[in-house]
């Protein structure tokens, strides 16, 4: 069917939620018994849905999830040790950008980024941007970054996302340059700005892990006070998964 020239318009407007509607509108059968203001309200209703749902891909195109996982996708009935109250909770979102930060700890296996890239999907469809870092290429990126000269503005963009997921914290070896840098970063986002963090190691085991005990004892105060601890028990997903399709 050929697009009416009224929906060429539109779509060279930049309006094509709108013109896909009229589009529709035309093909309708009885639509001519809604008066001019009830099809015109339809075709803008159309206009705010296509933009937020464009908005949306946008967001979760640049938060770099490593799981595809929805905040329904969370088991909250394997015997995980997961406090429902809290997860519930944190589903309704009023903690990201205030600089309250969540902390997910467990072995290997047991469904932390999964958690966390769900929270963080919430968080996108609640309308804030949010990126998902692994520890080890966040320090990667900003040690490049330092050598060709962006690190300032990286620096900048990691501090000021509203949510960042910071995966497999005490996976790998940081000097005490790395933690400097880390604490730069998470001071630029104190109190503004929530970050999650996963980590096998539990959370009293992280200002060992830390290279630098007077930067550790900085870092710590600036994640750890402000921040739901979630503390991850049972066996392997990964494990659990894959004897359930070994395929
Ligand atoms: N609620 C869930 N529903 C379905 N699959 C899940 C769920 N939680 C975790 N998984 C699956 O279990 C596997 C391990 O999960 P995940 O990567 O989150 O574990 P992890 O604790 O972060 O592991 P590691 O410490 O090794 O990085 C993944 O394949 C993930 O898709």
């Amino acid at each position: 069917m050929l697009s009416h020239p009224t929906s060429q318009t539109l779509n060279a407007l930049g309006l094509g939620g709108m013109a896909k509607a009229l589009e529709e509108q035309r093909a309708m059968q009885g639509i001519e018994e809604l008066c001019f203001e009830e099809r015109l309200a339809l075709l803008i209703d159309r206009e705010k849905l296509h933009r937020m749902n464009r908005r949306l891909t946008t967001r979760l195109k640049k938060a770099k999830l490593r799981h595809a996982a929805c905040f329904e996708d969370i088991d909250l009935h394997s015997p995980r040790g997961l406090d429902k109250t809290l997860v519930m909770s944190l589903g309704s979102c009023s903690w990201v950008g205030k600089g309250y930060n969540v902390l997910i700890t467990g072995a290997t296996g047991v469904g932390k980024s999964f958690l966390a890239c769900a929270l963080a999907h919430k968080a996108c469809l609640e309308g804030f941007d949010a990126l998902y870092m692994r520890l080890p290429r966040l320090m990667e990126d900003l040690l490049i970054a330092k050598a060709d000269g962006r690190y300032g503005k990286l620096m900048r963009s990691f501090a000021k996302t509203p949510l960042l997921v910071i995966d497999d914290w005490g996976l790998t070896p940081m000097t005490p340059a790395t933690c400097r840098e880390l604490l730069e970063l998470l001071e630029d986002r104190h109190g503004r700005h929530s970050t999650i963090v996963t980590s096998q190691l539990p959370v009293a085991a992280w200002h060992e892990y830390l290279a630098d005990a007077t930067v550790a004892d900085a870092i710590l105060d600036r994640l750890v006070h402000n921040a739901y601890q979630l503390n991850l028990k049972g066996e392997s997903m990964r494990k659990m998964k894959s004897i359930i399709d070994p395929n």
